[in-house]
């Protein structure tokens, strides 16, 4: 038996993760990603802020009470008042093991310009929110927001306070990505050498990754005494985002000589959930990103490979199936059948139901017809095109399209989109290209005017026959929008890149209703 100290994973995807410009997720993109977090092994789940909005309430009050078991808690976060506390408990109380968040900033600057109060005042005042989220519920987390810029005197007095009142997690957060590693040991050292009654609750560490030192900040909070780090898949959050669940979790495992320290994640699942999230927020995975991006295992130079073929760990300290990658990328074909096609859907992060397996199966054949070969590439566009991509009455979807294009002349689209009953076409003849064509027909047809900051074509899979993946990045009324989709037919993946962002502004009720 290892005896390494176990650290608790709370993950914020769902939460912090979602404050990435253009991450909103829906409630069913929210209950997949909670599941395959469940099925991951994590803690705890920050499922979202019940007061930001009637959606955040609902999706964390069904991820509560749908997908809450005593193995996780279901968190949710609330500002220091009454009215988020209430709302917060509201969401959470059929949960089997809920916690609730309460945060608020302590740092001169918040105080100062944001929060306009004395350091008095903010005592007063974290110390009523613990009391009032207590008496719904014994988890209670306190959050010092901006405690990484907090005076340490200050910050030592109000965590101790915190814990009188019953906090039973205090998180300490670098809310701007200010820290360094040596600035987050002190802190969290001075934490535990100066406030007395710390050993009454765990610490945590929330680091964002504006110096791009979130991974490091967060391990040396760990090795300061913290037993709790929150993070998010692939690094997903405010800004730069926040600490990557994939890799804290590597790092402390493959480096337990160093660090003795572990979690209960499955890290099998790592890849399976980050192709998960990035499918549903439309956020692409740089190919060389630490333990899940493409590139990561992937050995190009001739000394290496040599090197590889003689004895793997000389340029290996992680094995790719240990993360989750397959250790062949080959692995349907015609051939196969329904349990062949659910278990490989399994292992890539989607649960499909009887009904879903059924309509995604007879893609799969057609495909597998017209391809020579199944990637797994091929079955996450399959099941993201079926499932997730999935459209409500008042959503648009593609019903055909021709194009008429002839070099260096203006390219001629005719669409034909439907929603609901009703089907429009329109022919546009215009634009640089057909992509540009493409965002003219749509916006038509749907009245909604997108405004393309990028556009990104990848092949998602191997050879001419491969998947292209398409990903946009456009504005609305001020806000981003993202939208992905996949096909053969870069045309096809575009007209549905563009559809799915459209959809996501209908979706929020912004336009097109
Ligand atoms: C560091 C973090 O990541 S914190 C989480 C951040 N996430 C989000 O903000 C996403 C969701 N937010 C929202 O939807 C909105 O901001 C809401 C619904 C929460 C609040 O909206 P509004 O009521 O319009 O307030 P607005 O966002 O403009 O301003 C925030 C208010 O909360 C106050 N506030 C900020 N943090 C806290 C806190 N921890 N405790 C109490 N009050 C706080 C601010 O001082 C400000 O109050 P003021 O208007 O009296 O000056
Ligand atoms: C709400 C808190 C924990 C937060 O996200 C931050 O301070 O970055
Ligand atoms: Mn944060």
């Amino acid at each position: 038996m290892s005896d390494a100290r176990q650290i608790r994973i709370f993950d914020t995807t769902l939460r912090d993760g979602e404050q990435s410009p253009g991450c909103s997720m829906n409630l069913k993109e929210k209950l997949e990603v909670a599941q395959a977090l469940i099925d991951l092994g994590v803690d705890i789940i920050e499922a979202g802020f019940p007061i930001a909005s009637p959606g955040d309430f609902e999706s964390v009050r069904e991820i509560a009470t749908s997908l809450g078991n005593r193995d996780v808690e279901i968190c949710g976060l609330a500002r220091s008042n009454d009215k988020d506390i209430d709302r917060a408990w509201e969401a959470l109380k059929h949960s089997a093991n809920p916690r609730i968040h309460v945060f608020l900033a302590t740092s001169a600057i918040h105080r100062e310009f944001k929060l306009k109060m004395s350091p008095e005042e903010i005592i007063d005042r974290a110390v009523a929110g613990v009391k009032r989220a207590k008496s719904y519920c014994d988890n209670i987390e306190f959050s010092p927001e901006d405690a990484a810029r907090t005076e340490i005197d200050f910050l030592c007095q109000v965590v101790e306070k915190v814990i009188e009142a019953g906090a039973t997690t205090v998180n300490i957060p670098d809310t701007v990505g200010y820290a360094t590693p040596s600035h987050m040991h002190d802190v969290i050292s001075s934490l535990v050498n100066r406030v007395p009654n710390i050993d009454q609750a765990v610490i945590s560490v929330h680091c964002h990754d504006d110096l791009g030192m979130a991974v490091a900040n967060s391990l040396a909070a760990v090795q300061a005494g913290a037993g709790q780090i929150e993070c998010t898949i692939n690094g997903i959050g405010e800004r730069a985002g926040n600490t990557s669940l994939e890799e804290v979790v590597m790092a402390m495992r493959t480096r337990n000589d160093f660090y003795n320290c572990d979690t209960r994640v499955d890290s099998k699942r790592l890849v399976p959930a980050s192709r998960l999230v990035s499918a549903v927020t439309g956020m692409h995975v740089q190919r060389n990103k630490a333990i899940v991006g493409r590139n990561a295992f992937a050995h190009e130079a001739g000394i290496h490979q040599d090197g590889m073929l003689k004895e793997r760990s000389t340029y290996e300290i992680m094995r790719p199936e240990d993360v989750g990658f397959a250790a062949t990328d080959l692995v349907l074909g015609k051939h196969s059948g329904r349990a062949a096609l659910a278990d490989r859907a399994k292992q890539l992060g989607f649960q499909l139901t009887g009904d879903q397996l059924q309509s995604i199966f007879g893609r799969f054949k057609k495909l597998a017809d017209r391809k020579k070969e199944i990637f797994d590439g091929d079955i996450v566009a399959l099941v993201q095109n079926e499932i997730l991509a999935k459209t409500t009455e008042r959503e648009w979807t593609l019903v055909t399209y021709t194009v008429e294009l002839t070099y260096k002349s203006t390219p001629k689209i005719t669409l034909t989109l439907k929603r609901g009953e009703e089907e429009k076409t329109v022919e546009v003849c215009d634009g640089s290209g057909v992509v540009d064509a493409a965002f003219l027909a749509v916006q038509q047809i749907t009245g909604i005017d997108l405004d393309c900051k990028e556009f990104q074509i990848q092949s998602s899979t191997l050879g001419r026959d491969a998947n292209g993946e398409v990903t946009i990045e456009t504005e609305y009324e001020g806000e981003i929008y993202r939208g992905r989709a996949v096909s053969m037919d870069c045309v096809e993946a575009s007209i549905k890149a563009i559809l799915n962002a459209t959809n996501r502004i209908i979706a929020t009720s912004k336009a097109g209703a």
